[in-house]
């Protein structure tokens, strides 16, 4: 099972790169690890099995963060109105995003960052992205507000970006023009 031993931090080089596709149809090995990021998330849901492995809880996660530069990206969580979003996806793309602008008011952290970086994390309000999920399907998702959030945080990943990135150096707690808080 994957453990928070098996998640790099900030510094590791594959968090900076751009990662590659993954051949399709999936190898077992691909749709194997894919299916064991989505148990990580799972996992670190749980309270006891949280407590018991000392995960830190995800809604994602993205196969660099493994040090593996392969474009999959796990996603587990129930937004606002208790919709559950479960998904693995192998070379996900955004095809198009609103121009209006989104962000949690609490800003962003990362199971690849051991420390708390304060600021605004700018994003598209909603995204539409296609992707290959476990079974081989290939899926179009229109996504807004927290789900947009979490699935361009983890798309960033796959791109070498960091939430951090996108903070206002200037100005960390400036309002977006054109933003509303998706919380
Ligand atoms: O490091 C990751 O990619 C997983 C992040 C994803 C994420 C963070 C902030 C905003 C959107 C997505 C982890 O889920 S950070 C921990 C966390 C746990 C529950 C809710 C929000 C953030
Ligand atoms: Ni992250």
């Amino acid at each position: 099972m994957i453990t928070m031993d098996d998640i790099v931090r900030e510094g590791h080089p594959a968090l900076r790169e751009v990662a590659e596709e993954v051949p399709l149809p999936p190898t077992a090995e691909d749709k194997e690890t894919l299916q064991e990021m989505l148990q990580f998330l799972k996992n670190s849901q749980n309270e006891e099995v949280a407590n018991k492995y000392k995960l830190r809880a995800g809604v994602g996660l993205a196969a660099p963060q493994l040090g593996l530069n392969k474009r999959m990206i796990a996603i587990h969580f129930y937004d606002f109105n208790e919709r559950l979003y479960s998904y693995g996806l192998f070379n996900p793309k955004i095809v198009s995003h609103s121009v209006e602008g989104t962000y949690l008011s609490t800003g962003e952290g990362c199971l690849s960052v051991d420390r708390e970086v304060p600021g605004i994390v700018p994003r598209h309000a909603r995204i539409t992205l296609k992707a290959v999920d476990l079974d081989g399907n290939e899926i179009k998702l229109r996504l807004k507000g927290y789900a947009a959030i979490v699935f361009q945080h983890e798309i960033d990943h796959l791109n070498g970006i960091m939430f951090y990135d996108h903070i206002n150096q200037d100005d960390p707690f400036k309002a977006p023009d054109n933003a509303t808080p998706a919380d």
